[in-house]
């Protein structure tokens, strides 16, 4: 089992551990974070302990709080994230105050937490929800950024304004989402992995993406259907933040809306693909062309072109573990993330994940008394449901602005699926498929072609029927 040595801690962490916090007597529910997580757990608290004093406590000067929110079925829930002031949460709630500062330090054992502003808290009930930071390939390089919150994704619309060629490293859900969106600047995209995204579909699914994004011009962007929320109207705010150095809440769909993701070239779409290899080493401009001198050997790719006419002096250049080199004028690591447990919670003894967040059992209680945690900084320490599964939905899969003029058809097998259709008039218009269904792909095709499925009634999910079959 892992803990937090006081080791890990730095001097002055541990220095300032000293100042002395009053007994804990009158404390208070105190919530740490003001993402989406924090900001949760602290109305929940307030609904349900309304003569109760709620502390938020955050780094950053807006809180994200959910809106719209719909029980869709027993497991699936629908809402928006919305940013906004912390004003509008304190109306919202009369029992919840927020306070704009970092905490610099948590003294378990005391029940009180240590703000940036000079004051400390006292605690009856705490919950951390500090949420977590980019694991970057390579921490203080300039030429290495990571995305995460409205200053990041900020940083990296304006590098990429001025770029050519960009690496992009990871193959998880910001890497996905950036070789779709960016457009007039060539993208190297590297992964470990033999496909694209298999942390989201299979192989099968990432060969068909992988044709479309490198053979196809994507045309026009899907547009979205959500509530997004925007960057825009908010450097003001976000430079004073910088420059406080704190760090702010996780983005969230829809992130990439309000920014213009284009390079310097006119271009659509220019993508190449790296798999089952990662960054052996990254030298910018000059020892690169020092090491050169020292004729060192960079294996080139003889069968890529785009490599060995490769003439461009670039800002940095990548050596790959499978030998190649590419320059380019700046990496995205988009390699996961790191809870953000350091500095504030050295010197205590959590129990961590071997992602490094903090261990919760299913009440969401770390393995100190009173302190809980929720969001990205935490780590789920129970046993995963046996049932859960994968999900898809379709269309108007909850029968979104259809009225009352419309019929569900459902298909339920305990365990193992989950079948809904939503007809109008006859033909399909959304559906939710859990579990193995293979459904999909018909039901996509059923509601794109608009057929008449009137003759066939509840015999549409009749499990005896093979209705892959039937339409194909
Ligand atoms: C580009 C991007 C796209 C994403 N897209 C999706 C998506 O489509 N779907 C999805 O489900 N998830 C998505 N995610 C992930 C999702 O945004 C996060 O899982 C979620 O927002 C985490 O919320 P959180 O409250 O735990 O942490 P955060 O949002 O990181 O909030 C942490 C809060 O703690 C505060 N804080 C930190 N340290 C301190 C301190 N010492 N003292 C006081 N306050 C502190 C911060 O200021 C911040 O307010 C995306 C993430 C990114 C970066
Ligand atoms: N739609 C969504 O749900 C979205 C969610 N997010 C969330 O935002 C956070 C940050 O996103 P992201 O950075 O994409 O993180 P993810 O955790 O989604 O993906 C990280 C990717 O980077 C790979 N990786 C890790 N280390 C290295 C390395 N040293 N070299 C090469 N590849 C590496 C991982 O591979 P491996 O797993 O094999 O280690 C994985 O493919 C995540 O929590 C993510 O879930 C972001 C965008 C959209």
């Amino acid at each position: 089992m892992q803990t937090f040595p006081a080791s890990h801690c730095s001097r002055q962490t541990t220095k300032s551990m000293e100042a002395p916090c009053s007994p804990p007597t009158a404390g208070k529910f105190v919530v740490v974070g003001g993402g989406i997580a924090g900001v949760t757990c602290a109305e929940q608290l307030a609904i349900n302990f309304p003569s109760e004093d709620i502390l938020l406590i955050t780094a950053s000067p807006v809180i994200k709080a959910v809106t719209n929110f719909k029980q869709v079925s027993k497991v699936l829930e629908e809402f928006d994230v919305e940013e906004q002031p912390s004003t509008m949460l304190e109306n919202r709630f009369p029992n919840i105050k927020v306070i704009e500062s970092g905490v610099k330090q948590l003294k378990s054992k005391e029940h009180c937490v240590l703000t940036e502003d000079g004051n400390q808290h006292i605690y009856k009930k705490l919950c951390l929800c500090a949420g977590a930071k980019p694991k970057l390939i390579c921490e203080g390089n300039p030429y290495v950024l990571g995305i995460r919150d409205t200053d990041s994704a900020q940083e990296f619309q304006k590098q990429l304004t001025k770029a050519k060629r960009i690496m992009i490293i990871g193959n998880g859900g910001i890497a996905l989402e950036l070789v779709y969106e960016i457009e007039g600047c060539e993208v190297i995209w590297v992964i470990k992995d033999k496909a694209i995204g298999n942390t989201f579909f299979d192989a099968g699914a990432a060969e068909f993406l992988t044709s479309k994004l490198i053979d196809e011009k994507p045309e026009a962007k899907i547009a979205q259907k959500r509530t997004r929320y925007t960057t825009e109207g908010r450097k003001k705010e976000t430079q004073a933040r910088a420059s406080a150095g704190n760090v702010g809440s996780a983005l969230g769909p829809d992130w990439h809306e309000g920014l213009d993701l284009k390079g310097t070239k006119e271009f659509s779409h220019k993508i190449h693909i790296e798999t089952m290899c990662e960054v052996k080493k990254i030298y910018l401009q000059e020892e690169f062309r020092i090491s050169e001198k020292k004729s060192l050997t960079f294996p080139r790719d003889h069968h890529d072109q785009s490599v060995t006419t490769d003439k461009e002096i670039w800002p940095v250049y990548v050596e790959l573990t499978n030998e190649k080199i590419y320059g380019c004028d700046f990496i995205v690591s988009a390699t996961g993330v790191t809870p953000n447990t350091e500095p504030f919670l050295c010197g205590n003894n959590f129990d961590v994940g071997e992602d490094g967040g903090l261990k919760v059992d299913d009440h969401m209680h770390t393995s100190l008394p009173d302190i809980y945690a929720a969001g990205d900084i935490c780590t789920a320490a129970w046993h995963p449901s046996p049932v859960w599964q994968q999900v898809v939905l379709l269309g108007k899969y909850n029968a979104q602005g259809l009225g009352s003029n419309h019929e569900l058809l459902l298909r339920c097998t305990k365990g193992q699926e989950y079948i809904k259709a939503v007809l109008q008039n006859g033909r399909m218009m959304g559906a939710v498929l859990i579990g193995e269904t293979d459904l999909e792909e018909t039901f996509e095709n059923l509601i794109l072609n608009q057929m008449n499925l009137s003759a066939y009634g509840e015999d549409l999910l009749d499990p005896n029927i093979d209705i892959e079959d039937y339409f194909d």
